[in-house]
């Protein structure tokens, strides 16, 4: 114990032992939990037996190793050993080491060997060895090759350990350091020497900043063109995910990236000095610089892609005069007799243009048609081409004709209902394979004559790009959004763009058939479209209502208003409330907290599980915040908690919760309850794609820097039966009128028509790349000439 104490010095409390079990190791964030019998420790501990946690790569059983840290009490599992850094122990007998040297770990090094060197070097042969090398060369059996490699092995077997060291010195908690380690293995300490900055690409949660700090610390100077790149690379990948852009213009990329360089205060950079590296990247072939739009290659490329599958759709001439034009008017009579409906002219010409058209926009507010004209489509072209709609009918490895997709499992789920025909998200239709992407693209397309894709405005350039890719020659395109709605999460704004476009057939419902059914909300989303609060907007009608509070009454009328929901029947599945955002005191997080309490409040025998600040229950209402299409759950579906596990009740040993999406159960270990959150009051931006019973809408000036035109739109129009809107006039009324929907920068448009709009700008501006007053950006000496030979 003594000569431990001074070994491991005076304050590190310890646990040194053998590894008996490895209970639970997580892959992904390396967290870890073991049961070690202890060999030396020093704490007071009665037992022989102790669980050691901490994020740890794979630890090997029946090893030692000794574990620096704390010990704690967990509620439920007791005394455990907290680890902030470990290292593995040589072993220390005559017949250990030698199972040691003889083992797989070191290639060469037979048993035979192995005692030669014990025998020779003694108990310490291990740190004889390390300290020098050359101690083999008196060992008989080991020739030059063999030290080295042996050398090579022990220095690798105990590398972990200095690498924990030195990232802690870097600053680096234990589970961040272990994630550097993850990503490079021994490599780590060379990649952080050579360019740090290489953990921003390779790290998640590395950000710029830190790994800026790193370099710092390293001696990188404030001017090294790797320092310089990296900023680059990251201000414009940050600023394309943030905003939505698919490019930023030279000097936006340059006046981000002087931002992030000076925010460490160290010598000033120059803009010069960042396009020379702009440059270099482009070289490099990071970036790609074209006239003055500078793109990351994955979305220059998905635009490029998007846009020469989208034209050779276009190029299928086929369709033309398909069916004569009696042909079509008599199936269509037959079908409105049908369905007793009698399509106006616009959504006529709808039906007619996607049968006899490569690829059809349709577009429209709610209301207006869109799912009554997806089904005349549908059905009008099983009459027309002869086919059934009838799955059965269709061998397995015939493809039924027509496909449905939609981006969301939710909006999938609608489609399917509203038009009785099987419909799947467009991850299940290209047939997501997690790591390995997509089954279906160029080489294996999907099979199927006519493609309808709902909810467009959803869908951003990544995911439009391969889902075009994937598509097989002589297939017919029908894409159906709604263009006033929010853009789509990622960058992008596609429907927007094929619609600027005018090269695609296309087809705006503007009539509302919902508003017939007496539908004021319908009436409203369309005024709010226009940028117009109607006078009356606080006169309740059938089926809204405007409630007019502060926010510091907000809570307290959201609480009345569902109370009285909940007293006429209402479920949390009926009712749902969409705020704008999470913080503040009328944000997404506190409603939630109160919202659990009226529809899911504690009551005995109901399973409860804490996971930092919230509290989850059995019927909780969860919304999925990511994409899992391994799991068929995507970002925004709406789901319920079926079951909590507890880890001591489960042979994993671990916290279980098990959310129902619409029957399909989920398990999420805890690790991975940061993917779903509370639901009762969602965002905004997340609705999208839904539809629910009955919306609340609280709005109030807190949410200012939030509120825009397309937002409320998207807001209200979620609403199927009643609309309830809570809060203050004005701030509705600042919201409609901020019709800035902060344009994102995308090329698309462009690119489909060839247009000419490009050229000219640039023909503008070939001395300087920037108007004459940005001139002192610092780009006077370079034109876009200097890119052109390294566009694609
Ligand atoms: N030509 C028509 N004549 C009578 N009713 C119609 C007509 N077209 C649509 N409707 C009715 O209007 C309502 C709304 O139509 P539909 O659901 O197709 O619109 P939508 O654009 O898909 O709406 P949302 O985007 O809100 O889902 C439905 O009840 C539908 O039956």
């Amino acid at each position: 114990m003594q000569e431990s104490a001074d070994l491991f010095g005076e304050n590190e409390r310890y646990v040194k032992g053998l590894v008996k079990v490895v209970i639970f190791h997580n892959e992904q964030n390396l967290y870890s939990v073991l049961k070690v019998r202890i060999h030396e420790t020093s704490e007071e501990i009665e037992d022989k037996e102790i669980t050691v946690t901490g994020y740890f790569p794979h630890l090997h059983e029946d090893e030692t190793y000794t574990f620096f840290g704390s010990l704690t009490n967990h509620p439920k599992f007791g005394q455990q050993f907290q680890t902030e850094h470990f290292r593995k122990e040589v072993p220390e007998t005559k017949e250990g080491i030698i199972q040691y040297l003889s083992s797989d770990l070191f290639k060469g090094i037979g048993k035979k060997t192995a005692e030669a060197i014990v025998e020779k070097l003694g108990e310490s042969a291990i740190t004889k060895i390390l300290q020098n090398p050359q101690v083999l060369d008196t060992i008989p059996k080991v020739n030059k090759d063999k030290a080295k490699q042996l050398v090579d092995a022990l220095i690798s077997h105990q590398g972990l350990e200095q690498i924990m060291i030195s990232l802690n010195q870097f600053g680096f908690g234990p589970q961040l350091a272990m994630k550097v380690y993850q990503a490079y293995q021994d490599r780590t300490l060379t990649i952080i020497q050579e360019n740090p900055y290489q953990l921003v690409n390779d790290v998640e949660g590395i950000g710029f900043i830190r790994a800026d700090e790193l370099g710092q610390q390293i001696g990188i100077s404030g001017k090294s063109p790797e320092r310089i790149k990296a900023a680059c690379l990251y201000s414009i990948d940050y600023q394309c995910l943030q905003e939505g852009h698919v490019f930023l213009t030279l000097e936006q990329l340059i006046v981000k990236t002087k931002e992030l360089l000076d925010h460490s205060k160290q010598e000033t950079i120059h803009e010069t000095e960042i396009a020379n590296e702009i440059i270099a990247l482009g070289n490099e072939k990071k970036i790609i610089v074209e006239e003055e739009r500078v793109y990351l290659p994955t979305f220059y490329y998905a635009e490029q892609g998007l846009v020469k599958n989208i034209k050779k759709v276009l190029e299928q001439t086929e369709y033309q005069d398909l069916f004569p034009e009696s042909e079509f008017l008599l199936s269509l009579g037959h079908l409105e007799d049908k369905m007793k409906v009698q399509y106006a002219p616009t959504q006529r010409d709808a039906i007619q243009k996607a049968l006899m058209s490569p690829m059809l926009l349709l577009t429209g507010g709610p209301g207006t048609g869109k799912t009554t004209v997806i089904k005349g489509i549908v059905e009008l072209y099983a009459d027309l081409h002869g086919c059934s709609l009838d799955p059965q009918d269709y061998k397995k490895e015939e493809s039924f004709p027509i496909l449905l997709v939609a981006p969301t499992g939710r909006a999938a789920k609608r489609m399917s209902e509203a038009t009785g025909m099987p419909a799947v998200t467009i991850h299940r239709l290209l047939k997501w394979n997690g790591a390995d992407g997509f089954e279906h693209d160029e080489n294996n397309p999907i099979g199927g004559k006519l493609l309808i894709v709902d909810e467009v405005s959803m869908v951003d350039i990544w995911i439009a790009n391969q889902l075009f890719k994937a598509l097989p020659e002589n297939i017919q395109v029908v894409m159906v959004g709604d263009e006033d709605q929010l853009p789509s999460v990622g960058p992008g704004q596609v429907l927007r763009d094929l619609l600027a476009s005018d090269i695609i057939p296309t087809v705006r419902l503007t009539d509302i058939y919902r508003q017939a059914e007496g539908s004021s909300i319908i009436e409203l989303a369309h005024d709010i479209k226009q940028g117009r609060l109607p006078q009356n907007i606080t006169a309740p009608t059938s089926d809204r209502s405007f409630i007019q509070c502060s926010q510091a009454q907000m809570k307290e009328v959201i609480e009345k208003v569902i109370k009285s929901a909940i007293n006429k029947g209402y479920t949390a599945k009926d009712v749902q409330i969409l705020a704008p955002m999470y913080k503040g005191p009328a944000g997404i997080d506190q409603l939630n907290k109160l919202l659990q309490e009226l529809f899911n409040p504690k009551t005995p025998g109901k399973r409860e599980m804490q996971f930092g600040e919230v509290m989850y229950r059995n019927g909780d209402k969860i919304l999925q915040l990511v994409n899992q299409p391994d799991s068929n759950v995507f970002n925004g579906d709406i789901g319920e908690i079926v079951s909590i596990f507890y880890a001591k009740e489960n042979t994993e040993k671990q916290d279980m919760i098990v959310v129902s999406f619409d029957g399909n159960e989920v398990t999420y270990t805890k690790q991975d309850f940061n993917q779903f959150t509370h639901a009762f009051c969602c965002s905004i931006h997340k609705s999208q794609g839904s539809e629910f019973p009955i919306v609340v809408m609280p709005i109030v000036k807190g949410y200012y820097r939030m509120l825009r035109r397309n937002l409320i739109y998207t807001a209200i129009t979620r609403s199927k039966r009643s609309l309830v809107i809570c809060g203050e006039k004005d701030a509705l009324q600042w919201g409609i009128s901020n019709s800035d929907s902060s344009e994102r920068q995308t090329s698309l448009m462009q690119k489909l028509c060839g247009s000419s709009e490009v050229d000219e700008i640039d023909e503008l501006q070939k001395e300087l790349p920037f108007p004459i007053e940005d001139a002192n950006i610092g780009m006077e000496n370079i034109t876009p000439y200097d890119f052109m030979e390294i566009v694609e």
